[in-house]
């Protein structure tokens, strides 16, 4: 582990302090949380692509399983240039926690490859996603490791990688991973899930803060798969979403943004860029911008110690992970801003995930009615749940959220016999 090399801002640094803060709080034996802090297993392949033109690159990608010690790991995988072990170890912890937060009978993986998708044909992208989830094939499986969609992924990789899987069984298995399309054994709302859960327990935030969502304000960082959706459940709500980003640009309008509109718009030129119905404004400002609710939906570690005296909004609901610093934690707590954190607030895939899962290994299809009000009704217990302990103890949503999750994991793996 480098972890000493890393800075404050790292996903490992973060997600090891708040590991820690539980283990001190629940007065962890020493060697549990020395456990927890370390991944069960990882792999890391090279990634060899013929391009388009004939030449070959190898890419890296890796496969961490934080714990498995409450059923089969289970996260996603992200293409991105900046995925590296360390922030795969990091997302990968979280979502150990996650599961045991909202109680789904997994453990926590993630994977990644270190790619930039948007330099690449659909053609060189399906090649490495075929070679990757073949380097992974003795890895995952629906009772090991069940991938699923993140940054820079989607259903079509989700299809990819089960038919490389199926090729490789000779049958077809539709529970090796989660978010796949409907017609090969998707769940109806796995799509907008992450989304409908961060805007229903950022709602239920409000509400619990004594503020009125329909004519509220909000902001919402990143327009992808996550980000567009909660703008758009946040707009339905109500709300006047009067700040999105994306890499490319960030957008501020008073009267708000029409989401449809800039989601067409997004459609057709890949980007918020350019979209003339709001302004363009810095993108370090759409975080500090005075709203009711800001929604970081893009990357790990941008509420930190430098900005967070800056931010000015009432309530923080985290649909990326990792966001906030612990540093950035602590200033938001004294000035009194609530964090609604990313284990509970993102919460909503990875539960219509499990849900994928089930209907995938009894063949049996769900409704999107059934789908939903399961789904919303597990983020509102989780929700309750989070808040309660909260009060009872003064301590944050994250501290409360992180000590939950931890003292269940902590249960399985002092049941199941520890040190073996
Ligand atoms: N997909 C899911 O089901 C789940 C995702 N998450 C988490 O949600 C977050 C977003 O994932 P997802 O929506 O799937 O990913 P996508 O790849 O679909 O979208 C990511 C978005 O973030 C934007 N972005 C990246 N960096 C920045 C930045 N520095 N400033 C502003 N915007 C930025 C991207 O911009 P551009 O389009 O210009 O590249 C894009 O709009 C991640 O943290 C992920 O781990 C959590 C739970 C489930
Ligand atoms: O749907 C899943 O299995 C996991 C989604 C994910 O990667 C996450 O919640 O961060």
């Amino acid at each position: 582990m480098t972890v000493e090399a890393l800075t404050e801002e790292q996903p490992l640094v973060s997600a090891r302090r708040q590991l820690s803060e539980a283990a001190q709080y629940l007065s962890l034996d020493e060697g549990l949380h020395a456990m927890l802090a370390h991944p069960r297993r990882e792999m890391t392949v090279g990634v060899p692509l013929r391009h388009d033109g004939g030449h070959v690159t190898v890419f890296t990608g890796h496969r961490v399983q934080h714990n498995l010690s409450r059923g089969p790991a289970k996260g996603g995988i992200r293409f991105a240039p900046t995925v590296n072990l360390d922030e795969v170890r990091a997302l990968a912890m979280w979502m150990t926690w996650k599961c045991a937060l909202i109680d789904l009978p997994y453990g926590g993986a993630k994977g990644g490859v270190t790619i930039d998708p948007r330099l690449h044909s659909r053609a060189e992208l399906e090649r490495v996603t075929r070679r990757y989830t073949s380097e992974l094939a003795g890895f995952i499986g629906p009772e090991r490791d069940i991938p699923a969609p993140d940054i820079g992924t989607d259903e079509q990789t989700m299809a990819w990688m089960m038919d490389t899987i199926s090729v490789a069984r000779g049958y077809t298995v539709p529970g090796v991973v989660t978010g796949k399309p409907l017609h090969i054994g998707g769940s109806r709302g796995r799509a907008d899930a992450t989304s409908i859960g961060v805007a229903r327990v950022g709602l239920a935030a409000l509400e619990n803060a004594g503020i009125a969502a329909d004519g509220g304000t909000a902001a919402v960082q990143g327009f992808g798969k996550v980000g567009a959706g909660t703008a758009r459940f946040f707009s339905e709500a109500g709300m006047r979403v009067v700040g999105v980003s994306d890499q490319y640009a960030a957008l501020y309008s008073e009267r708000g943004i029409d989401i449809a509109a800039l989601q067409e718009y997004v459609g057709r030129h890949g980007s918020v860029a350019g979209f003339t119905g709001a302004d363009e404004i810095e993108h370090d400002d759409l975080l500090e911008l005075d709203v009711d609710l800001l929604a970081p939906c893009a990357v790990e570690g941008v509420i930190t110690a430098h900005n967070a005296e800056s931010i000015r909004a009432r309530i923080i609901v985290e649909g990326a992970n990792g966001p906030t610093t612990p540093d950035a934690d602590l200033i938001l707590k004294d000035k009194g801003i609530d964090v609604v954190p990313d284990i509970l607030a993102n919460s909503g895939g990875v539960v219509v995930s499990y849900f994928e899962w089930v209907q995938a290994n009894q063949a049996y299809w769900w409704t999107a009615n059934r789908v939903e009000s399961r789904l919303v009704e597990r983020m509102l217990a989780g929700w309750a749940l989070i808040r309660d302990e909260s009060v009872r103890t003064g301590r944050t949503l994250r501290e409360s959220a992180t000590a939950i999750a931890v003292h269940r994991v902590a249960e399985a793996h002092k049941v199941r016999g520890l040190y073996p």
